[in-house]
């Protein structure tokens, strides 16, 4: 367990050297993962392939799931049951699932009629399920968001979340170490998700592409949890594999007596440890990122991606300011899309929804901090006639909270609606959806096109920024309900919320005690791979002029709700493939002959596949033929989904990428050769060379799956539970009365602890 490594490290280096099961000669780690958190999006799929190979869920006690992306968020006073309150078939079907998944593999599982239900990036903390040190994954980008508590926490695709259900593991290759320091005094008005809006600014959405963050300085150390949560929830949208922030006292007094954190002895334990995890003096990181906290005011976006932010005292730039040909198109593109001229000034833009919600900031600070901007505005303030304002608590538990605070009837008095927890409008999987050609301020983490409606216009800010739009019914500098907001935070009373953490919320069953899962009980590994072999793929290549292809794009959420990994080739680039107010076919590349039957796509523009992990975006470019795509750079989960589904993402330079897709353009067909690692031409130019990860060119040659791969080291994860028990007693899962829960698959117990 912990080496005596004499080397400086960072507070990653520590947590992945803490959590390798294996390592090859290439650097490929088998990781053990401590926490999964479950959702219904991503997971039907996994439990699905559990079954067929007759697998079970090897670590129950380590697993937490809930339902949130699906859930209408209104009154569920009537609520009996999934099956009666969830209107849409799709949205119904997955919850259905995972309602029945978690009760088949013994998964503990929040329910609708369950108070601690919510969005599974504030549940996690708000259990204590999420603790410093641990290994964190979800079926979710936004999985960084744990990495606030010191934590190494990212996101995975379908495919990996059965792999860690399955064996506790993933295989990884580690990432380089990026500080991001704030340091100084933030302006009165400032917030966490300014900070966060304002470094993905300066370093761009790809800024942090293979990289961990480790945030430093006097401003996070400044923060509270909540803060620092909203932080590292978007390190997803800066490119990054997941951020994080050295545990200290903020951390630890947020943690204890949380209904999963360790108790008694086990807490002093856990503590000693946890005061060891952060960044040796010297240690090395790879990129080092210094801001100023001054140069820091009020932030909103202009654009469709998170890195088109501008201080609220700005105008909306002039695609003509840009000397590159590429982002000069995009910046058109997305004036266009949001509908704005440019140079306007920000200010005079007028919204028709706000959304305060989603898992960067639906925390109970954050609606206090909305609260108080209303409060400020005066008491008979109401929100502004153009406007129609949500506030979506992030979990139930937050929901209660704030009602004893009576931050409810500050807002319902307002006339902003106040709803029951979930997604809601951040991704609008669910009835909560704006409109096409709306405009909304909104505190969530994307501003894709198409994200929160088709055709909606969403503009990120932060939740006191949010509610000064929904008062003045334009995007507003915050800044000026700040004297009356400090009055009014003086009226408001705050409680700790932690009445409402304790067993007494809900009854839990004593937990069932089924028996050790052994390597030897394992199922054998040699169950048939279903990866498609990868050898050489030709054929037409259809060229993409595009930056920054984001995930929300290639697969609209509408067609996430599917309980399969086939038929979704006519959700590819949905939106940019059917007109939607008309559903024509538009003449989208993908579209015309001969690209409609293209195997291959060249793009020109970097980050392709950013966004969100749904796996759905691979599964789609499956079906409709395409095997491999060629860009300059990728985002790292979908990088990672594709060589899960038999697919290659090939990097060349941008030149090469542009000279390629002007070929395609004039007709000519590519040859993407694995074994030989060459792109080539049907016009008899030279072949480009590329280079391939060697084990992920070994599986895809083969034809290998990895989990097959891995329950071959069934004995090697097996020592390192026994030593994890050992030396970190409380990472085995504890349940709601402080007992442990017993390891082991529970194919036929019941949910809940
Ligand atoms: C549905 C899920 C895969 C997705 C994600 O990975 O982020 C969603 O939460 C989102 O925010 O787009
Ligand atoms: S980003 Fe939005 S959709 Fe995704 S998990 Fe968070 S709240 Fe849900």
């Amino acid at each position: 367990m912990p080496v005596a490594i004499a080397r400086p490290r960072t507070l990653y280096d520590k947590i992945w050297d803490d959590h390798v099961v294996d390592v090859k000669e290439d650097g490929l780690a088998l990781l053990y993962i401590d926490r999964h958190l479950v959702h219904e999006v991503t997971s039907p799929q996994a439990f699905e392939g559990l079954r067929n190979a007759g697998r079970s869920v090897r670590r129950p006690d380590c697993t937490l799931a809930t339902v949130d992306h699906n859930v209408p968020t209104v009154s569920r006073k009537n609520f009996a049951s999934v099956s009666t309150f969830i209107d849409e078939p799709d949205s119904r079907a997955q919850c259905q699932a995972l309602e029945e998944n978690v009760k088949e593999f013994g998964v503990t599982y929040f329910g609708m009629k369950d108070r601690r239900q919510g969005i599974v990036h504030i549940i996690g903390p708000e259990q204590g399920f999420t603790l410093p040190g641990i290994t964190c994954v979800c079926g979710d980008s936004h999985t960084s968001t744990h990495g606030a508590f010191g934590s190494l926490a990212f996101g995975i695709g379908t495919s990996e979340v059965e792999h860690v259900l399955a064996t506790q593991t993933l295989l990884q290759k580690k990432g380089k170490n990026m500080r991001i320091s704030v340091d100084g005094e933030l302006p009165e008005g400032v917030t966490s998700k300014d900070v966060i809006l304002h470094i993905i600014g300066v370093i761009g959405t790809a800024g942090g592409t293979g990289s961990v963050i480790e945030y430093a300085g006097s401003v996070f150390r400044g923060f509270s949890m909540e803060a620092r949560m909203s932080v590292c929830n978007m390190s997803i949208e800066a490119g990054a594999r997941a951020g994080m922030v050295a545990p200290d006292d903020v951390t630890f007094n947020y943690i204890r007596n949380r209904p999963l954190a360790p108790k008694g002895e086990a807490w002093d334990q856990a503590l000693a440890y946890w005061k060891t995890l952060h960044s040796d003096e010297g240690a090395q990181f790879d990129a080092e990122i210094n801001i100023r906290a001054e140069d820091i005011i009020p932030t909103v976006t202009w654009g469709t991606s998170p890195q088109d932010v501008a201080p609220i005292t700005g105008t909306v730039p002039d695609p003509a300011q840009f000397a590159d040909s590429v982002k000069r198109a995009s910046v058109e593109r997305s004036l266009k899309y949001m509908g704005l001229t440019p140079n306007i000034r920000l200010e005079d833009i007028t919204l028709d929804k706000v959304f305060i919600g989603s898992c960067t900031n639906s925390r109970i600070e954050d609606l206090r901090s909305a609260a108080r901007i209303v409060l400020a505005a005066g008491p008979d303030a109401k929100v502004a006639p153009n406007v129609q304002a949500m506030i979506v608590p992030g979990s139930g538990l937050i929901k209660q909270h704030a009602e004893a605070e009576g931050l409810d009837v500050i807002f319902k008095r307002a006339g902003f609606d106040w709803r029951e927890a979930g997604c809601s409008m951040c991704l609008g999987m669910n009835p909560d959806q704006l409109a096409p050609g709306e405009r909304c301020a909104s505190t969530s983490n994307r501003n894709f096109e198409g994200r929160q409606g088709a055709g909606g216009r969403t503009h990120l800010v932060s939740p006191a920024m949010a509610a000064a739009a929904a008062m003045t019914g334009k995007l507003t500098d915050v800044r000026k309900f700040l004297g009356a907001a400090a009055t009014a935070g003086t009226k408001m009373k705050t409680s700790s919320g932690f009445e409402f953490l304790t067993d007494a919320v809900l009854p839990s069953p004593a937990p069932e005690t089924p028996a050790p899962q052994s390597a030897a009980d394992m199922p054998p590994a040699e169950t048939p791979s279903s990866v498609q072999k990868f050898i050489v793929v030709s054929g037409i290549t259809a060229p993409l002029y595009m930056e920054n292809v984001d995930t929300d794009m290639i697969i609209p959420k509408q067609f996430l709700k599917t309980l399969k990994r086939t038929g979704l080739g006519n959700a590819l680039f949905h939106t940019l493939r059917r007109n939607p107010a008309t559903g024509e076919e538009t003449d989208f590349i993908l579209n015309r002959a001969p690209y409609s039957k293209a195997k291959i796509i060249v793009c020109t523009g970097e980050n392709f596949g950013c966004g969100s992990s749904r796996e759905h975006a691979l599964w789609s470019f499956n079906d409709f033929g395409v095997r491999t795509i060629i860009a300059p750079s990728f985002a790292e989960i979908f990088r990672s989904n594709a060589m899960q589904n038999g697919m290659l993402p090939v990097v060349l330079s941008k030149e090469e990428c542009k000279e390629l897709a002007e070929d395609a353009a004039a007709g000519v067909e590519l040859a993407v050769d694995l074994e030989k690692e060459e792109v080539r031409r049907s016009n008899g130019k030279p072949a480009i060379a590329f280079k391939a990860d060697p084990f992920r060119r070994h599986c895809l040659l083969n034809g290998l799956d990895d989990i097959a791969l891995t329950l071959q080291k069934a004995s090697a994860i097996e020592s390192f539970e026994e030593r994890r028990s050992a030396t970190w007693p409380w990472l085995d899962g504890f349940g709601y009365k402080g007992r442990k829960i017993s390891v082991g698959p529970a194919r036929t117990s019941k949910m809940d602890w």
